[in-house]
């Protein structure tokens, strides 16, 4: 690939750019977009690891700020050409308030289009989620569907609620006037549940079975099919997206896309043990008796709560949203990205699983 001043002309700019996600978009970004002059990594927590960065061609640029703070998102915006905003606040657990969920989130993204549309930026790849369609509070199965199933999507916890009015806003967004004349052009990427380098629940969960002598208790129903999706692909999305989106604007402006690989369905459960076995932990035990029906409707909830409580262990990760997201199948077949831009997943199954296992084998022995 080309490496010279002449073919470095973008400026990109990731919100979120030190969380989970947005380390590997920036990261895959260095690697692969060659056009890339100067990256802005935009967060309210900065990374110590931004700093080894800071010596290859590109100009990195770190932004300590906060999405919330309008005027802070227009000073970072300014003269991008290219904005992915993963900044969010991923809170399915009540730690945070639902004020605070829908600032961040809400708007946080509001903030960032209004930005785009004074500075003149015109490309804005947003990460929404699945939870924006599902599981809703029926708990009606999603299976193997795509960006046209018909799904009856309510909700009514903050997060689910919060990600989908912004992709509303975002996808509303498309086509507006920046500043110049110029059209905006917006796409949302849904990734389902994300694992790979750096998964925080991942490693509560190794931790916790390292804790419980080496084991993990059985508590959704093996059934219960979820889709999963590796990091390195969903950084991989964006990145294409974003190269995309300038010459298949019309195509591409204000659609949607799952985020989706070669990664297995399986229980949420089954689907970590693929990780956590090969690091030395099982899943035994068997769950609440009839845990798999609960979780759905409000009456239910106080019932719920009480038959948890054996499971205090699990609580910070244990309520009834969570064991009903957990206990609801949503499956993902698609191939829209690909048809779209030619997305094919940059890892395999293979690859996805033995970088993990890696990452995990990393951990151990880390604080947890
Ligand atoms: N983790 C998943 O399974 C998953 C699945 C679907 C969608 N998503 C979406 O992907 C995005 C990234 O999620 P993640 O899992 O990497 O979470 P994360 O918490 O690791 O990353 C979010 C980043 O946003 C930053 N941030 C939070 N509030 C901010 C603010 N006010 N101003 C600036 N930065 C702020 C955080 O500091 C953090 O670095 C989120 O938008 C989330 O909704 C995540
Ligand atoms: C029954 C428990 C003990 O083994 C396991 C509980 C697991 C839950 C904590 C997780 C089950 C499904 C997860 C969610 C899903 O993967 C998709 C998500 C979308 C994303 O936008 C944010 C994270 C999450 C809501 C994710 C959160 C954790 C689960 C509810």
């Amino acid at each position: 690939m080309a490496d010279s001043a002449e073919t470095r002309k973008l400026v990109y700019l990731v919100t979120g750019g030190c969380g989970f996600l947005g380390e590997h978009v920036v990261r895959m970004l260095l690697q692969r977009e060659p056009r890339l002059y100067e990256l802005r990594v935009f967060d309210l927590h900065l990374g110590p690891w931004l700093e080894e960065l800071k010596t290859g061609p590109v100009q990195v640029t770190a932004i300590q700020g906060d999405v919330t703070q309008a005027h802070e998102v227009a000073a970072a915006v300014a003269g991008a050409h290219v904005v992915i905003h993963t900044a969010g606040l991923v809170d399915v657990f009540g730690r945070a308030s639902p004020e605070t969920i829908y600032e961040v989130n809400v708007q946080g993204t509001k903030n960032v289009i209004e930005a785009c549309v004074q500075t003149g930026t015109r490309f804005l790849v947003y990460t929404s989620s699945m939870e924006v369609v599902g599981p809703n509070i029926k708990g009606h199965p999603f299976y193997r569907g795509n960006e046209d199933t018909p799904y009856e999507a309510i909700h009514r916890h903050p997060y689910p609620c919060s990600k989908a009015q912004a992709e509303r806003l975002v996808l509303e967004a498309n086509g507006r006037k920046v500043h110049g004349g110029l059209a905006l052009v917006t796409c949302a990427l849904r990734p389902t549940g994300i694992y790979g380098e750096g998964h925080q629940i991942m490693r509560d969960f190794y931790h916790q079975g390292l804790r419980l002598g080496g084991r993990l208790f059985r508590a959704i129903p093996a059934s219960v099919e979820h889709s999963r999706v590796y990091v390195g692909n969903v950084a991989w999305m964006h990145v294409l997206v974003a190269q995309e989106l300038e010459q298949r604007a019309a195509l591409m402006g204000g659609q949607v896309y799952f985020c989706y690989d070669e990664s297995p369905f399986k229980s949420y459960e089954d689907f970590n043990m693929e990780f956590l076995g090969p690091c030395g932990l099982r899943l035994g035990g068997t769950r609440p008796p009839g845990a798999h029906r609960l979780g759905r409707g409000p009456a239910l909830n106080a019932l719920l709560e009480w038959l948890l409580r054996p499971l205090l262990l699990y609580a910070p990760l244990l309520n009834p949203y969570t064991l009903a997201v957990a206990n609801t199948t949503f499956t993902v077949s698609t191939d829209k990205a690909q048809r779209h831009f030619g997305y094919k997943p940059l890892f395999s199954w293979e690859d996805s699983r033995t970088r993990t296992i890696r990452w995990v084998q990393a951990v151990e022995g880390s604080a947890p």
